[in-house]
């Protein structure tokens, strides 16, 4: 018998691929699997690629059915987490993957998403320094933004080694339409993303606060960008140099030195770029980095697919370790390709 695992959002693009991991987790059984207007629907009427699973249907979201769980993963819209996660005894423990436990600082969640801050939990980026063993002593951790692991994984290191300005780094990161999830928007419809690239709520995104909290930057300007691909984000992060004469190679040897234990995190050969395909349906991040010596600028270039690293593959690592499990169980490193 593995450990009982719900997730509420079980009908959205991240808890469809949340069901995809589970159900090939060697050591996880799968417990309630909730949904909100497609409650009673069967599961594969949504996701046509889940056959394992059946004619099983969507079950109706409440504390009691997901108290059920030894561990329950929240994939909710923004503002809906914690109303439930109040709802849920101590000892079921909560991975969120949406944003409403991310952020410790109340004026940052009141001005970039508004409403009652819920306070913060467990900040789920296993990456971080002494973060894996924070991970194993929760219950409850908030599974980080898909734009802020790609520019964390990137930046952190820089400027923890001291190579990077803190008060002056830009990043520009293009995403896949998935990570607006599946809930239909003009401006997602394949007629006007097809063919397209558009920049959107610039200087404004909710992720730049968690972007400095977790990275340590101090001022950031963020541009995202929507691009044509079902998944996949490509994150561009600029910095300025500490010092005159910095090599790409001391800022590679840099990201190499922080995830020299991180099975999922891959400082690409010299002279190779980050591309989204290689991340594709994988919880891997792929780096690489110089110094743009016209310019005097870092760049660190990362990738991940949104819905893996950015997402539901993000929040299995972390359950994993909540559970005392391997932290890369039931999580694929190499890509598919072509
Ligand atoms: N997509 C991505 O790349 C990433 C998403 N996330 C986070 O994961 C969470 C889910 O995102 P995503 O899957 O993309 O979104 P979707 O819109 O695809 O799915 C939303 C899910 O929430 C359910 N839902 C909708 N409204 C309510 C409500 N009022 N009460 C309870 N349940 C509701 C939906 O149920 P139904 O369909 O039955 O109505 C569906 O299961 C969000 O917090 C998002 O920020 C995190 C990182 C990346
Ligand atoms: C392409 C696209 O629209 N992306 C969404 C991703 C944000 C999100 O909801 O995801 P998190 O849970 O990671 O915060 C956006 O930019 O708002």
């Amino acid at each position: 018998m593995g450990t009982r695992v719900a997730v509420a959002g079980a009908s959205g693009y991240a808890g469809g691929e949340l069901l995809r991991l589970l159900v090939g987790h060697p050591e996880f059984e799968l417990g309630p699997l909730t949904a909100h207007s497609q409650a009673g629907a069967p599961i594969t009427s949504v996701h046509p690629h889940l056959v394992t699973l059946g004619d099983r249907v969507f079950d109706r979201a409440t504390p009691e059915a997901l108290s059920q769980a030894e561990l329950v993963f929240l994939a909710l819209p923004h503002g809906e987490s914690a109303a439930i996660a109040k709802a849920l005894p101590p000892h079921v423990k909560v991975v969120d993957l949406g944003a409403d436990h991310r952020l410790t600082d109340a004026d940052a969640w009141a001005a970039y998403y508004g409403g009652e801050h819920a306070g913060a939990w467990t900040y789920g980026l296993p990456e971080l320094p002494g973060q894996r063993d924070a991970i194993a002593a929760s219950n409850r951790v908030a599974a980080t933004g898909c734009y802020v692991v790609a520019s964390t994984l990137a930046l952190r290191p820089v400027i923890d080694a001291g190579l990077a300005e803190p008060t002056d780094v830009v990043v520009v990161a293009a995403s896949g339409t998935s990570g607006a999830g599946r809930t239909p928007k003009a401006n997602l419809l394949g007629s006007e993303v097809m063919g397209d690239v558009s920049a959107y709520k610039v200087g404004t995104h909710q992720h730049t606060p968690e972007i400095k909290q977790a990275s340590g930057a101090a001022s950031l300007s963020f541009t995202p960008v929507l691009a044509p691909l079902p998944r996949g984000i490509l994150a561009t992060v600029t910095a300025r140099p500490t010092r005159p004469g910095l090599s790409s190679d001391e800022v590679r040897q840099a990201l190499q030195a922080a995830y020299a234990d991180a099975p999922f995190v891959h400082v690409l050969p010299e002279g190779q770029w980050p591309r989204t395909a290689a991340t594709y349906g994988t919880n891997s991040a792929h780096l690489q980095a110089t110094v743009d010596k016209d310019a005097g600028r870092i760049i660190v270039v990362s990738a991940i697919d949104n819905l893996g690293k950015g997402a539901a593959g993000q929040a299995v690592q972390c359950a994993n370790l909540m559970l005392g499990l391997p932290e890369t169980t039931g999580l694929a490193i190499n890509g598919v390709a072509p």
